[in-house]
């Protein structure tokens, strides 16, 4: 599976993931939207949570978008796609430590990478993450549970007990 990104470039281009991952020949990134490859776009802001249904539509291609949370709005999604949100799963980066939903860019494509059942590409990507192997622990078993599931609902199912677990 590819790693592609959308690079709006409004954030801390140091603490920077997407940069990183580039960096490091883990995603390709893109600073204009009409260059970014149709795939299964990560957007917090979809209507259907990803699962592994995504995958096995063919779809070869994981993009992002890396921009701050203050533009992340629902209209800075543009790319063309299947548009998923990920379900419950904590941040680990420093600056939103333990917070769920808000994930950094290399986070939320690991996430997705695990529930389409590539542990060991989502390991590879967040190695460079001092906190990186932190994710997949603190996430360890939603992960693995959500890889389980067949549909979104499914997963939406599994999503609601950590929901409650919260409250
Ligand atoms: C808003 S940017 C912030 C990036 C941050 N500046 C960094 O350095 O990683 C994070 C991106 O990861 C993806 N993402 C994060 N949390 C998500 C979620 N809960 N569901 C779907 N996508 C998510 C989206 O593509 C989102 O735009």
């Amino acid at each position: 599976m590819e790693c592609h990104v959308y690079y709006e470039g409004d954030d801390d281009p140091e603490k920077c993931t997407a940069r990183r991952m580039e960096k490091f020949d883990e995603a390709i990134l893109y600073r204009t939207m009409g260059q970014v490859p149709y795939g299964v776009v990560l957007n917090p802001h979809a209507e259907r949570a990803l699962s592994p249904a995504d995958r096995e539509a063919g779809l070869d291609t994981l993009v992002a978008l890396d921009c701050s949370w203050e533009s992340a709005e629902a209209a800075s999604f543009r790319m063309n796609g299947v548009h998923r949100a990920l379900p419950f799963l904590v941040a680990a980066n420093p600056v939103n430590y333990g917070r769920p939903f808000r994930l950094t860019t290399v986070e939320a494509l690991a996430g997705a990478l695990c529930i389409f059942d590539e542990l060991e590409h989502a390991e590879s990507i967040l190695e460079p993450f001092r906190w990186g192997e932190t994710f997949l622990t603190l996430n360890e078993e939603p992960l693995r549970r959500y890889s389980e599931c067949t549909d979104s609902s499914e997963v939406v199912a599994v999503q609601e007990e950590y929901l409650a677990d919260e409250e």
